[in-house]
């Protein structure tokens, strides 16, 4: 992959008694398509406004490029913002929308046109110079609001949940857009969502924060099949996270009964979480499982059933493109390889138990 751009050294943020984000490094590089996703009030917001200069931290420093822009104004930033909110000048054109930042700039009336000319088309909105914003669609304005962006050739796009306000299948329709126009542009873009689906669709990297920390960098891919810890699993796609402890090196107890697994290397008695994509469990005979149970719920999806499984006092959620019966005896069985073990946060793994073998 190509270069660091920007460099996020030991940055943290309060707000009052607050501590919003704690000591976070991040690198972002040329080109990527990085999200920072976690639930609301994690902090992602506060990390984006700190990249784009309207906030400061309160220690550690913003790199761009090699160079300190700690303190730098916002417009003095080689970044361009893009809010939920499209922000457009309702009494103005959307040409004169676009153009509003070059203007300030003294850009030349015929440099204005072409820019406006190309920017409309890279969101697809040819023609549109001359109507105004309350008779475009969300979906449209959105793109406007991209596109008066894109017009100062940012060398970074930050986008702050930007299709937030959109119904699902223009959502959609615009994830698509987004990863079209920074493969056109070949420019960064940092993405701030809670939306996993979204976060998974579009990004090279996803930064996955919990409570002002970093709990995963990783590729969508290495998020969604190795998460790191419960928190990682529990927010990215569905899991069933299961308390257990590692009986030997390559056999966890989980809910009184022991499945094989890989070894992870964490010692024996040792109190983990074990987490289970409900995609990864089997449903066989009862007596060809490791726990027996019973089918109590049931849901047909479109692309599979998704059901719920009564075992060891536990419901297990289990997706499957064959229809197991609400009612029926199944024994649960899955692959060793398909059993995240994962240390549980510290506190948690304070006292060690002592099991029997
Ligand atoms: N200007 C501010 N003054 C006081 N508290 C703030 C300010 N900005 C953010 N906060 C607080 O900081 C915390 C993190 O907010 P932030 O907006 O960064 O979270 P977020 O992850 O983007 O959440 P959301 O998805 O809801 O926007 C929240 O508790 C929020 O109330």
């Amino acid at each position: 992959m190509s270069n660091k751009l920007i460099d996020i050294v030991n940055v943290s943020k309060s707000f009052g008694d607050n501590l919003v984000l704690d000591d976070l490094n991040l690198y972002i590089r040329e080109n990527e398509f990085l999200t920072l996703l976690g639930p609301s009030g994690c902090g992602k917001t506060t990390l984006l406004r700190i990249i784009g200069g309207f906030e400061t931290p309160d220690t550690g420093k913003v790199i761009f490029d090699g160079k300190d822009i700690t303190d730098l104004a916002p417009n003095k930033r080689q970044l361009n913002t893009v809010f939920q909110k499209y922000a457009l000048f309702t009494n103005m054109t959307i040409a004169e929308n676009i153009a509003f930042g070059l203007k300030i700039k003294g850009k030349t009336k015929s440099y204005i046109n072409d820019k406006i000319r190309y920017a409309l088309k890279l969101v697809n909105l040819e023609g549109f110079e001359d109507r105004t914003p309350d008779s475009l669609s969300g979906g449209q304005q959105q793109r406007i609001a991209i596109a008066r962006a894109i017009v100062n050739e940012p060398k970074v796009l930050l986008l702050d949940e930007p299709l937030g306000a959109l119904d699902l299948k223009l959502r959609q329709d615009m994830q698509y857009e987004l990863i079209r126009l920074k493969n056109e542009l070949g420019i960064t873009f940092v993405y701030v969502t809670h939306d996993q689906e979204e976060a998974l669709t579009m990004s090279d990297t996803i930064v996955v924060m919990n409570q002002g920390y970093i709990q995963q960098i990783g590729t969508p891919e290495d998020i969604y099949n190795e998460p790191k810890n419960a928190f990682v699993a529990d927010f990215i796609g569905e899991s069933n996270i299961l308390p257990a402890t590692m009986v030997q090196d390559k056999l966890v107890k989980i809910l009184g009964a022991s499945f094989p697994c890989v070894d992870v290397g964490f010692g024996r008695n040792r109190p983990v979480d074990a987490v289970i994509r409900p995609e990864d469990i089997d449903l066989v005979k009862p007596e060809d499982g490791i726990i027996e149970g019973v089918v109590t719920h049931l849901i047909f999806k479109g692309v599979h059933y998704e059901m719920e499984v009564t075992a060891n006092n536990f419901e297990w959620l289990v997706h499957s493109t064959d229809m197991v019966e609400v009612g029926t005896e199944v024994g649960i069985q899955v692959n060793p390889f398909d059993i995240q073990i994962m240390k549980k946060p510290e506190s948690e793994d304070a006292e060690a138990v002592t099991i029997e073998e």
